[in-house]
């Protein structure tokens, strides 16, 4: 290890000098201790225990003057000045050695010598030294590379005068924070916070302190939480006054008897349940006031599985990502992304596999991947490891050590008490919703006075109206510093010092980009299905086909001398109830099958009306196709009077497009019918009883027209409107004849031969479909975490 001094400053790098140098293309950087610094191509660079060196090292083993590292033209070179103990490269005494990124020798000792590091560009330095201008950016040719997709390719410089510092935003749609303010172009003063992305940078002396991990650990602490459900008998409580506060970097394991409230609390915590008292609080800021800023840091992961399992890891990864990166994220740094996360998961060997053909610990890495698209500091997983065998149960949990050890907060709700000893703190609810310990898991079961979990749980059960929640608050444990100085269920703590006004929340995708990736999705997942995407075929030609058995000598025609054509009407009602089972049959499981997926992805800033547009674009163009297929096969054999009343001479066109816009009106009621209902298995019946209503009020199976009640009823039925626009451009009063044997005259009013009525008629089959999905609308913001339906 090296302890030596950590110096590498060239004189014209340094703040007070301005000089043009041309750095070696690719740049290279020294590491030393902490401290980047960018290589000058111009410079050579002395390394030793003389004072005057570039790089000062205070072991006796470093010679005086012992290296130099100079720019050769084509390569860095680190030459070694005939040292008395050697610079070592991969073990081996060097004397001439040619340097790259990641080159690492040793100076005086091939295991024991103080290191010289080069690397690329960093990316999350501790300490940079500043050059007469640094600048920040997403791209590799940066003096400093913050890879978030908020970070423009070239963000921001800092250019140093012999004065001051001042900072230059280079045209950015986030722009760059002082402070917390967003500026153009502004001259920093000492200790200044400068923000690009979710990096925060302080200038100190002439050097750029990286303090984005030191200022903003992923602290989260709950306050007092309380939880309650409306039941028969008034309130009932979910979780009583939690309150505890997570360190930064930890893994958490929440556990407790079933029913006690684990998910709840990670429901609480996550703003997707309502909380009556108490408050959350992520790095001293509000969960609940500023989500908007704070979900981008927020990784979930629900108990069940929210991926497409008929798309591939990389597809399903990919549509993520462009749903949940912010706007203007390069498409490149995007796919980027989800390669890396897939090597970090270790996903990349099944890539491009179904995800329905995975393990289930592998869903479950594909599962916390999405998560991890955009980096988030905090992740909360409900039960991963619920269903997965012991070996996997493991190996869940070591990926889930390996995500805090990589710096992220880590909450997991578990039953498994098998890896308890990978957490650093275990969280143990009682029944009833309270907190009965928080602290180290080898201190837990002697703070129980058991030997296991199951006896721990057992005595939950045998001494419920024993307060727990009391008897951890009065605990030893629970006044060690580590867990007294957090807020408990005492008073509020103090204030925390003035919080920097945290920049703007990086905008979602554009709405019609959301849009155009939700429809690819939907139509990736139903191509990834030949069978059902045959199925979508057959069906119309069926029942087309099937429609065509209906004898009728004269098709939809005027009958001859003055006779009535009954059939006529049976081919119609046949052909509409068709349309409707049809059209509500394809979107009637749409939105209550994927419900765990839209709560999911609209608490990570999806738009619900480009969902909800979504579905309707893509089952709106399949009902449409199936509608053309089904009048094609329907019409095609019948016979249809010469002349209709929006297209002369080809009645079958406007009759074709009536029976599809019922096509399109029955799939917006069976979206109607999914945003209702809870279960994807209610809405069997409700289809049932949508199509036998459709046939029931149609106005062909009996009479409707003055008929009080049924008539009123029959308006909201679309079969009722699709019949009559069709009645219309058939004169269909005359051909059925008389529906009231006791006035002969009278015909449905609704079915009255003129351009009036039949748009009357299609305006409200249209009507109709739009008040379903104002309706829909409506009914999925139920369905929305609690905090965006706020
Ligand atoms: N919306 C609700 N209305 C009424 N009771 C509810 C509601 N949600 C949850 N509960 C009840 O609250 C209690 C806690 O539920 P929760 O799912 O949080 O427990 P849990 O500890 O996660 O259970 P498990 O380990 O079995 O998953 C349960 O008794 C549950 O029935």
């Amino acid at each position: 290890m090296a302890t030596g001094r950590s110096s590498v400053f060239p004189d014209s790098a340094r703040c007070g000098e301005t000089t043009s140098v041309e750095y070696g293309n690719p740049p290279l950087f020294l590491a030393l201790e902490g401290i980047i610094q960018r290589l000058d191509p111009a410079k050579t660079y002395t390394v030793g225990r003389d004072p005057q060196s570039d790089a000062v090292f205070q072991e006796a083993i470093v010679s005086w003057r012992h290296a130099r590292i100079y720019w050769g033209g084509r390569s860095w070179v680190l030459q070694d000045l005939d040292s008395t103990n050697g610079t070592y490269g991969l073990g081996r005494r060097v004397s001439l050695a040619e340097v790259g990124h990641g080159a690492e020798f040793r100076l005086g000792d091939a295991d024991e010598g103080p290191q010289l590091r080069f690397t690329g560009p960093p990316t999350h330095p501790g300490i940079v030294s500043a050059a007469s201008v640094t600048r920040i950016g997403r791209s590799s040719d940066n003096d400093l590379v913050v890879r978030e997709p908020e970070v423009q390719p070239h963000h921001a410089e800092f250019r140093f005068t012999p004065a001051s510092c001042e900072i230059v935003d280079l045209g950015t749609p986030y722009g760059t924070h002082v402070n917390g303010h967003r500026v153009e172009r502004t001259q920093l003063r000492p200790n200044d916070t400068v923000t690009v992305g979710r990096r925060t940078f302080r200038l100190i002396g002439d050097r750029l302190r990286d303090c984005s991990d030191a200022e903003e650990p992923s602290s989260l602490i709950a306050r007092r939480l309380t939880v309650k459900v409306k039941c028969d008998k008034g309130q009932r409580t979910l979780l009583n006054k939690v309150s505890f506060a997570v360190p930064p970097k930890a893994l958490i394991a929440v556990i407790g008897p079933s029913g006690s409230g684990k998910s709840t609390l990670l429901r609480a915590l996550t703003g997707h349940q309502r909380i009556a008292k108490g408050e959350v609080l992520y790095d001293n800021q509000s969960l609940h006031e500023r989500y908007a800023e704070l979900r981008q840091h927020i990784g979930i992961v629900p108990q069940h599985d929210v991926l497409h399992l008929q798309l591939t890891v990389r597809t399903a990864l990919r549509y993520a990502a462009r749903l949940r990166f912010p706007r203007g994220t390069d498409p490149v740094e995007r796919d980027r992304r989800v390669e890396e996360v897939m090597s970090e998961l270790k996903l990349d060997l099944h890539a491009d596999k179904r995800i329905a053909a995975l393990s289930g610990g592998q869903r479950k890495r594909v599962s916390v991947a999405l998560e991890l698209l955009t980096k988030p500091a905090l992740m909360f997983l409900d039960e991963p490891t619920s269903g997965l065998d012991a070996g996997m149960d493991r190996d869940v949990m070591q990926l889930l050590r390996g995500l805090a050890d990589d710096g992220r907060t880590v909450l997991v709700v578990t039953h498994s008490v098998r890896e308890l000893e990978l957490c650093d703190k275990v969280l143990v609810l009682s029944p009833g919703g309270s907190l009965a310990y928080f602290g180290p898991p080898d201190e837990a079961l002697e703070f129980f006075g058991h030997d296991t979990w199951a006896d721990v749980f057992s005595a939950f059960e045998e001494h419920r109206e024993h307060d727990w929640s009391r008897r951890w608050r009065e605990s030893q444990q629970h006044l060690t510093p580590a867990v007294a100085l957090r807020p408990a269920d005492g008073p509020a703590a103090p204030a925390a010092p003035e919080a920097v006004q945290p920049p703007k929340p990086p905008k979602p995708p554009r709405w019609t980009a959301q849009l155009s990736t939700l429809v690819g999705r939907h139509l990736a997942v139903i191509a990834s299905d030949r069978g059902f995407v045959g199925l979508l075929v057959l069906l119309p030609v069926l029942l087309g086909l099937a429609n065509t058995v209906v004898p009728a000598d004269f098709g939809l025609r005027r009958a001859p001398d003055g006779k009535v054509n009954i059939e006529a009407g049976t081919i119609l009602v046949s052909l509409a109830i068709s349309m409707c089972f049809v059209g509500a049959a394809n979107s009637v499981r749409e939105l209550v099958k994927e419900r765990a997926i839209y709560e999911r992805e609209r608490a990570a800033g999806l738009s619900r009306s480009a969902y909800l547009m979504s579905k309707i674009t893509v089952l709106g163009l399949i009902t449409g196709v199936q509608g053309i297929i089904l009048c094609a096969l329907g019409l095609a054999p019948r016979e249809l009077p010469p002349e209709g009343i929006v297209v002369n001479g080809t009645p079958v066109v406007e009759m074709t497009f009536v029976i599809t816009l019922l096509g399109f009106t029955s799939m917006m009621c069976g979206l109607l019918i999914s945003s209702l209902v809870k279960t994807a298995e209610k809405t069997m019946p409700l289809l049932v009883l949508f199509s036998v209503v459709q046939y029931l009020f149609s106005g062909i199976t009996f009479r409707l027209f003055d008929n009080p009640g049924a008539e009123q009823v029959a308006w909201l039925v679309p079969s009722r409107w699709a019949i009559a626009a069709e009645g219309a451009t058939l004169d269909l009063g005359q051909l059925l004849g008389p529906q009231d044997r006791t006035a002969p005259s009278a015909t449905d009013p609704l079915w009255h031969h003129t351009l009036t009525q039949w748009l009357t008629d299609t305006g409200v089959l249209l009507g109709t479909a739009m008040a379903c999905y104002l309706l829909t609308i409506r009914f999925l913001r139920r369905h929305e975490p609690e905090v965006v339906r706020k």
